[in-house]
C-alpha cells in the first residue's frame, strides 16, 4: 500500500523512470474512485494508463506496491493457485464477473415444460458457474438473481422465486463455509418475505470471513435502487453536518453504493445470456468500464464451454478506461495514480503568492 512504499517508493512514470520519493502533495487531489488505499495520504484508482498523452503539466504514473507487498502476494497466490483451463492466461483473468442470468422461461417454453423448471435448471447453471469461477480463481462473481421489477411478475412465479432462493441458501450454507465462499447480497432485502431475509442475513452474518471467493447475490436489485440508496445516505450525511456538499465524490458514491461489501466492486467482465443485448437496469455505476460479453445461449444452456468461450473473448479484449488501449493482462497488473504536475520556472526560494495562484 502506499504508506508502505516509503521512504523508497516504486513509483514509475510511464516513461519507465523511477522516482523517488512520492511527491509530496494533498490528499484532495488524489482522491479518486474504484479502489481506495487503506493509506490516509493517498486513494489510487486500478486503471492501466500506458496510452496517455504525457505533457508537463498533466502526467499518468504507474504505481507498483512495495517490495514486500509483493512478495506476500506471491506467497498467497502459489499456496492456493487455481487450476486454470489450458486456453486461458492466468494473467488476464477478470477478478470479478457479473451474469444477467437471461433466458430461463425462454428454455422451459422450448422444453414444453413449466416455468419454474427453467428457474431450477437455472440454479444448476449457477452452481456450475460458481464452481468454474473457484477452480479458475476469480475473486468475485455477482450474478442477477431477482430485478426491482421482477416483482410485477405473476404472483405464482414470484413466489416460486422466492423459495428457490430459499432452498438454495438453505442447501448451500454448509457448502459455503466448507469452500470458504462468501456470500452477499445486494438490494431492497427489506422487500423479501422476513422468512427469506432472516435467512440471508444469517448467511451473509455466516460467511463474511471467508475470502477465497465472493458470491454477490442481487435480489430486489436494480440500479437505479442502489445510486438512490447511495444518494439518501450521503444526503443524510450533509443534513447531519458530517460532511459538506462539496465534498460528495466519485469514492464517496462508491463507498455508499451496496457494492461496497466487495474488494472488488466494479466487474470485469459483464456476461449476459439469451442472446439480449440490453443491461437492464444492472450495476449502472459500476459497469461503467466493464467489458460486455453477450452468449446467445439461454441461461440453463451456459457451461463450462460457453463460459470459457466469453473469458477467452475477455482475454483478447483491450481496455480502454476511457483513454489509450490496454490488454487485460496490463490493465490487472499495474495501480495509476493520477498526478497533475506544476513546473514552476523561479527557484524554491522566489515562488511567490503569484506563481502559487497560477499554478
Ligand atoms: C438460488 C438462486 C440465486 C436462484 C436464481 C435463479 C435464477 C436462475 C434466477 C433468474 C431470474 C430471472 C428473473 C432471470 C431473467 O430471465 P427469465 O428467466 O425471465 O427468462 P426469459 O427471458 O426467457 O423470460
Amino acid at each position: 500500500m502506499i504508506s508502505s512504499l516509503s521512504p523508497q517508493p516504486l513509483i514509475k512514470p510511464n516513461t519507465g523512470t523511477t522516482l523517488s520519493p512520492i511527491p509530496h502533495v494533498q490528499n484532495q487531489r488524489f482522491k479518486l474512485a474504484s479502489h481506495v488505499c487503506p493509506s490516509e495520504l493517498l486513494s489510487i484508482r486500478k486503471r492501466p494508463g500506458s496510452a496517455c498523452a504525457a505533457t508537463t503539466q498533466h502526467r499518468r504514473y504507474l504505481l507498483f506496491p512495495a517490495e514486500e507487498e509483493e512478495e506476500e502476494r506471491e506467497v498467497k497466490f502459489t499456496s492456493d493457485a487455481p487450476a486454470l483451463a489450458e486456453e486461458l492466461q492466468r494473467e488476464s483473468m477478470p477478478r470479478h464477473v457479473a451474469v444477467i442470468m437471461d433466458g430461463n422461461r425462454r428454455w422451459a417454453h422450448l422444453r414444453g415444460l413449466p416455468v419454474g423448471s427453467g428457474y431450477e435448471a437455472g440454479v444448476k447453471s449457477l452452481k456450475t458457474l460458481v464452481e468454474l469461477c473457484c477452480k479458475w480463481g476469480i475473486r468475485v462473481l455477482t450474478v442477477f438473481a431477482f430485478s426491482s421489477d421482477n416483482w410485477f411478475r405473476p404472483e405464482v412465479e414470484v413466489e416460486f422465486l422466492m423459495s428457490l432462493l430459499e432452498s438454495g441458501v438453505k442447501e448451500e450454507k454448509e457448502s459455503f463455509i466448507r469452500e470458504r465462499i462468501r456470500i452477499s447480497v445486494i438490494g431492497d432485502t427489506s422487500k423479501l418475505p422476513k422468512r427469506l431475509e432472516e435467512l440471508v442475513i444469517n448467511v451473509v452474518e455466516t460467511t463474511k470471513n471467508n475470502t477465497r471467493f465472493q458470491l454477490i447475490v442481487a435480489v430486489s436489485y436494480s440500479g437505479q435502487y442502489d445510486l438512490v440508496q447511495a444518494c439518501q445516505r450521503i444526503a443524510m450525511k450533509v443534513k447531519d453536518g458530517l460532511i459538506e456538499p462539496n465534498d460528495v465524490s466519485e469514492s464517496l458514491i462508491e463507498q455508499e453504493l451496496e457494492t461496497n461489501c466487495t474488494e472488488f466492486p466494479y466487474p470485469d467482465l459483464l456476461i449476459r445470456t439469451s442472446g439480449e443485448l440490453r443491461i437492464s437496469n444492472f450495476m449502472l455505476w459500476q459497469l461503467a468500464y466493464t467489458e460486455l460479453f453477450f452468449s446467445q445461449s439461454l441461461w440453463p444452456d451456459f457451461g463450462e464451454a460457453e463460459f470459457l468461450e466469453a473469458l477467452k473473448s475477455f482475454q483478447q479484449r483491450r481496455r480502454h478506461y476511457g483513454s489509450g488501449g490496454v490488454s487485460s493482462e496490463f490493465a490487472n497488473s499495474c495501480y495509476v495514480v493520477y498526478i497533475e504536475l506544476f513546473f514552476a520556472q523561479s527557484p524554491r526560494p522566489d515562488f511567490s503568492e503569484a506563481e502559487f495562484l497560477e499554478s
